[in-house]
């Protein structure tokens, strides 16, 4: 009998009932298919939001994107409760000062935990530290590399926990109520704004708002009231019952994403085998289920939900421009715009009545500049023409060189395309559905390539590369660690569960989301996201079992970065090793990464492959036409490899792929 208390020899032992040979069998049946290794192994690791599951839709877009394109319609129903959270996000801490941009809109029926009862939303920020929907700012002076610093946290916490009980409740209620709100609503579009009931001053400049110096809260609270029922469907369908959950964590239908699997096999889950995942609707043991009230069947609930979500469009969006609002959320430091799954500044695009979320394939925008550059690329009147008849001695003629002029006309179009237009966004991959739960994702990649280079005895299986990727859930709800210490157990405990994985992964990719330097965890509001990462890292790092492992380390989140350091936070103020040097984001950057690097140097047991990228996994590189034009080259390079996620992402695979083929001596 095993007395040892150590999480990893707990976790690492067998169940009772298997015996060595048949564990023997289980390992090498996943390992092994006629005798040959069948598939090349990924394991993304990270703390939670750190972008493990944006990269492995990543890996989808760019390797399966049939499916992943198919599966778009999936993610609405996402995205729309990702903005409803987003709208949602509280504005301060302290029950008394707590707003949030939709709960300064519900009426206090409907508030009794979320918004002030006075609709006067000025007031005084009582914390020099605001905090943000995805877990909050940090105390300044917290993260260290040196591991001796004890941070100590203010505790950013609201009481905001407006929960969607009542609304269902509600309901009808509430539809009565819509249509009188709508008007209210739509008049103060038509720059004629109703006499304010409870006679409150805007706080917005005067005439900001384009009607006067007033804004109709009370109107904009009953146009916003639908919003609770609609949250409350959507609840129903995507978030799981367990306690504290409030993120999207179920995807009902998919095969691609966090709740599905594409291979057949097992997984050993802490010591049990979980069996039978594969395609199709995943078990039921396996999965979240979603929340104990039984959903609308999805027909009827889209019938209400986008059409709802469309006709409070008017009164979300004012909110979200009001120029008051911005200045409540500037002077407390709420930063919405570097939450996950922010789609406030898409509303009219995302609560469109034909909303389909975008897979980022190119729109006419990008299309029109792609095709004036393939006709200049390949008409008889290209640049090298124009040069020769400028050079000719015979007497000018401009006509000849019209076309000419034309073409390098469209060049220019299209060199300032990539400053001029944002490249089309790709919902799926901003969207916000949160691991719940043990590993949930396990995909099959194969790239013709590395196909290619196996030798014909290999099979084909063998040249594929697969990916297969496992998420944990490092997070909430199982991280309520009341101290630092406890949390470090806790971390030790999940890194734990992890190892059952180990032994068939070829290479770790790990995620540290390096814009957290602010920030604490949302599960954890006394653990600082950088430090958290850092000692996840160390730790990923000095563990005997992946001594063996290739590392890939995703400094992610560079794109958040930039634009905090831009805005004048400063990173010596959370990390004092920081010194003196410059905050930009070049300087940043490379400090973070050579501080991640020599973790890795000082605590790997054996030398290994090592690689580090700067990411932004959200980030889609330009289209090929602009890939070589200046502007793009421009961007790139300010933005160092950030934009290049595709192209990082495809380098990872064939280093992985490679060292696999080397190592079973085909290359
Ligand atoms: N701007 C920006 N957002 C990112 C980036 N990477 C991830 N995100 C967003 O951050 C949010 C969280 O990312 P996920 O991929 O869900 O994180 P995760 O590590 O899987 O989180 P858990 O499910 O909690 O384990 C999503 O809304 C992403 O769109 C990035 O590089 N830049």
């Amino acid at each position: 009998m095993h007395t040892s208390d150590d999480p990893l020899d707990s976790v690492l032992r067998p169940p009772p009932d298997e015996t060595p040979s048949r564990q023997r069998c289980g390992r090498r049946g996943r390992r092994r298919h006629g005798g040959k290794k069948r598939i090349v192994r990924l394991l993304l690791l990270g703390q939670s939001e750190s972008g493990k599951s944006t990269t492995l839709r990543q890996f989808q877009r760019l390797y399966t994107p049939t499916p992943f394109r198919e599966e778009r319609i999936l993610w609405r129903a996402v995205i729309q409760l990702n903005v409803l959270k987003s709208a949602r996000t509280p504005a301060g801490p302290g029950s008394a000062a707590s707003a949030s941009t939709l709960a300064l809109a519900a009426p206090n029926a409907y508030t009794a935990h979320a918004g002030p009862s006075s609709p006067s939303y000025h007031g005084a920020d009582p914390y020099d530290a605001g905090y943000n929907s995805a877990g909050g700012y940090a105390s300044p002076g917290c993260a260290d590399f040196g591991g001796t610093s004890v941070p100590v946290f203010r505790n950013g916490v609201g009481d905001y926990a407006a929960g969607p009980s009542g609304a269902l409740a509600y309901h009808y209620q509430l539809q009565q109520q819509m249509q009188h709100a709508q008007a209210q609503s739509q008049s103060r579009f038509a720059n004629a704004p109703p006499p304010i009931p409870n006679g409150v001053r805007s706080s917005s400049p005067p005439g900001a708002n384009g009607s006067g110096n007033t804004i109709p809260l009370d109107a904009l609270k009953l146009a916003l009231l639908p919003l609770r029922h609609v949250e409350a469907l959507l609840i129903a369908r995507l978030v799981p019952t367990a306690a504290g959950e409030e993120e999207p964590a179920y995807l009902p239908g998919s095969t691609l994403a966090s709740t599905s699997t594409g291979e057949p096999g097992d997984l050993r889950v802490a010591g049990r085998e979980v069996e039978g995942f594969g395609c199709g609707p995943p078990p039921p043991h396996a999965l979240p289920s979603p929340s104990s009230a039984s959903p609308p069947p999805s027909d009827a609930a889209d019938a209400q939900i986008q059409p709802t979500l469309h006709a409070c469009f008017p009164a979300m969006h004012a909110l979200w421009a009001d120029p008051g609002v911005r200045e409540v959320l500037r002077t407390r430091k709420v930063r919405v715009e570097e939450g996950p799954g922010l789609f406030l500044d898409d509303l009219e695009r995302v609560t469109g009545p034909r909303y389909l979320p975008t897979d980022g394939a190119c729109s006419f925008a990008c299309a029109f500049p792609c095709f004036l550059f393939l006709l200049g690329a390949f008409s008889p009147c290209s640049p090298p023409t124009l040069a020769r008849s400028l050079s000719s001695p015979a007497p000018r003629s401009y006509r000849p060189l019209l076309p000419s002029l034309v073409i390098a006309l469209s060049s220019l179009i299209v060199d300032l395309m990539p400053i001029l237009t944002p490249f089309p966004t790709d919902d799926v991959l901003r969207a916000r559905l949160k691991t719940v739960g043990c590993p949930s994702t396990r995909s099959r990649w194969r790239s013709p390539r590395a196909a290619k280079q196996a030798p014909s005895g290999a099979s084909s299986t063998l040249g594929g590369v697969g990916v297969g990727a496992v998420r944990m859930a490092m997070g909430a709800p199982n991280r309520n660690a009341a101290t630092l210490e406890l949390t470090r157990f806790f971390f030790l405990f999940f890194l734990a569960t992890w190892v059952p994985f180990f032994d068939d992964v070829d290479a770790i990719i790990f995620l540290a989301p390096i814009a957290g330097f602010d920030q604490v965890l949302a599960e954890d509001k006394t653990v600082n996201r950088l430090e958290d990462s850092v000692l996840l890292w160390k730790a990923v790092c000095s563990n005997k079992l992946l001594a063996g492992v290739d590392l890939v380390l995703f400094l992610n989140k560079c794109d958040i970065l930039e634009k905090k350091l831009e805005g004048g936070v400063r990173l010596v103020r959370y990390v004092r090793s920081y010194a003196d040097r410059e905050n930009t984001f070049e300087a940043v950057s490379q400090y973070l990464r050579s501080e991640f690097s020599a973790i890795h140097r000082e605590y790997s047991p054996n030398p290994r492959k090592f690689y580090a990228f700067l990411t932004s996994v959200t980030v889609r590189s330009p289209p090929l036409p602009f890939l070589f034009t200046w502007s793009a080259i421009l961007m790139r390079t300010r933005a160092q490899d950030t934009a290049t996620t595709g192209g990082i992402i495809a380098s990872v695979r064939d280093m992985v792929v490679r060292q696999h083929l080397k190592q079973l001596k085909l290359l």
